[in-house]
């Protein structure tokens, strides 16, 4: 499982490494430079083979420093190269001075903003990097001639770590930042681990193509509390030889009134494809007849009440409940997500299942307990959270707020998006990021939602634990979009789940 820092953990790992005596800082910063002409070449080939004419952007800190290595090993391969500073020589910190000193020894460096070559082929971006603590000013001219591609797309720009302006923390542009003035990269270079901003919020916007270069610190080792990006339970998601229906588990999916069955029901197909032994739908009595005309492996009960629910929960083979998918907001909804928690069944609550607590948050939290795994979108979780979603508008990353919000639910919480985080109570938490090589752009299709908490209802189903669940069905959710491709919609997931599994079963 590939693992991501924050900026503070890579400062960490590398004065950790530096203390050590196994490195200098001085080295390090050249291997990063190293890493970065290479990570160029690999890019585009062609720059390996003709040279051709290059702008060095270099910023105020060890960023720039990179930036003065990267210039010196350009002009080694034959490239002409023109360097810009932002900031006093003087003030630099003394490795990327000594580098800006040996630079100096083969040409010119421009203050920031002096006119440089009219068309180069590459800019490089070491403005700034993991050490960006405030709004950005300035940088508009900068970023504005940068924005100037020639019709064959050229320059090319490469950001040195993350592009200048964005947190590496939370990939959002630092202290609002207008996100006009900042750099966009066709290419970024980060050190050792990708960080959290390079997945969240603007960031794979903003870096384009991303590529993690090794500087040799693999012995100083990722703290505890990383964060991962997601990744399915290949192994458990196999079924054994000798199973029966029963040993899969039994799903409920709890549905909305007459004409109001969409949602739950693809949930239900959901949870059926990923596996669940059984999955039963309880609809309101008026319901039977629609839904009994839609569905058949998936099977019927009469839900009128909370009442009438918690008898039929009284079956203890029913062992993963799903509520909220097109539950609407009835008087009964919250008696109903009320019976279905105190039922102390692995439980996923969604959509209106949320939504039905906007006013008294409270009272659902009361209810929930670890097995539980909530879904909301962005609108659902300023609803129940509307203290941390003002710390997420504030700068606070998304991970940290899901860390936030499960802690204080005391269940597990997915936050969607195409950046979804996924956090436990005590703070594990992973990203599963629709973007770069794993972009799906056709999820963004109404009951997707829907189809992703039948995913976890099913997985919950076969005894996968809620973070678990969470995480496998979220990792296989997008994999269904990018499978199938353009012209995705809802009932297409469940549908080509099967190929998906085929393939990671081999
Ligand atoms: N951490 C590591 O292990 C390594 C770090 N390296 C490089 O070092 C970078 C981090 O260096 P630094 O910590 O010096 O940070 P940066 O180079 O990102 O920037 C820090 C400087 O920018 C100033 N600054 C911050 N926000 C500003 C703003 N809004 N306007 C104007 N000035 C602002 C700070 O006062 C400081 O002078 C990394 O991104 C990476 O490129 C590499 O050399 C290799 C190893
Ligand atoms: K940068």
């Amino acid at each position: 499982m590939t693992d991501l820092i924050t900026a503070a953990q890579m400062r960490g790992i590398e004065l950790a490494a530096i203390t050590s005596g196994v490195v200098t800082g001085l080295e390090l910063m050249e291997r990063a430079g190293r890493g970065v002409v290479a990570a160029i070449f690999e890019e585009w080939p062609e720059f390996a083979q003709s040279g051709g004419r290059a702008v060095v952007l270099c910023g105020p800190g060890n960023n720039g420093g990179d930036g003065f290595v990267i210039a010196r090993l350009l002009r080694e391969w034959g490239w002409e190269v023109e360097v810009c500073l932002w900031g006093d020589p003087a003030r630099l910190p003394p490795d990327a001075k000594a580098n800006y000193e040996r630079w100096c020894t083969f040409g010119a460096v421009h203050p920031l903003g002096e006119p440089v070559f009219e068309a180069a082929e590459l800019v490089v971006d070491a403005l700034f990097g993991t050490g960006l603590t405030r709004k950005l000013e300035g940088l508009e001219k900068t970023a504005l001639a940068l924005k100037g591609k020639s019709a064959a797309g050229f320059p090319k720009v490469v950001a040195v770590d993350v592009p200048s302006g964005l947190s590496a923390d939370s990939g959002r542009y630092v202290g609002e930042t207008d996100v006009d003035a900042c750099i966009s990269a066709d290419l970024t270079v980060s050190f050792h681990r990708a960080k959290t901003g390079h997945y969240l919020a603007d960031g794979p916007a903003a870096c384009g193509r991303l590529v993690i270069e090794d500087i040799g610190l693999d012995a100083f080792c990722v703290p505890e509390e990383a964060v991962c990006l997601a990744g399915p339970n290949v192994e458990r998601l196999q079924k054994r030889g000798d199973a029966h229906k029963f040993s899969h588990g039994h799903a409920f999916v709890l549905c909305g009134g007459v004409g109001h069955g969409g949602a739950a029901r693809l949930a239900a197909r959901g949870a059926l494809r990923i596996g669940a032994g059984l999955v039963t739908l309880g609809c309101p009595p008026a319901a039977i007849l629609e839904n009994a005309c839609q569905l058949n492996a998936v099977m019927l009960a009469r839900v009128a009440d909370g009442a009438g629910l918690t008898e039929i929960l009284e079956d203890s083979r029913i062992n993963a409940l799903c509520v909220g998918p097109g539950l609407g907001s009835r008087a009964e909804t919250r008696g109903l997500v009320r019976a279905v928690l105190l039922a102390r069944r692995a439980s996923v609550v969604d959509a209106d299942g949320l939504s039905a607590f906007a006013t008294a948050p409270a009272d659902l939290f009361e209810v929930l307990h670890e097995a539980c795994v909530l879904t909301p979108h962005a609108g659902e979780f300023a609803r129940l959270f509307p203290d941390i979603a003002e710390h997420l508008s504030a700068g606070c990353t998304k991970v940290d707020a899901v860390r936030e919000a499960a802690a204080r639910a005391g269940s597990v919480v997915l936050l969607k998006g195409a950046d979804t985080v996924i956090a436990t109570p005590e703070g594990r938490a992973c990203i599963n990021a629709a973007a770069y090589e794993c972009a799906a752009p056709w999820l963004a299709t109404a009951g997707a939602g829907d189809v992703l908490a039948g995913f976890i209802t099913g997985l919950l189903a076969r005894g996968f634990a809620p973070y678990e669940a969470a995480q496998t069905a979220a990792w296989l959710h997008v994999d269904c979009a990018r499978t199938f491709g353009a012209g995705l919609i809802s009932e297409d997931l469940p549908e080509v789940l099967p190929s998906v599994l085929r393939r990671l079963h081999g």
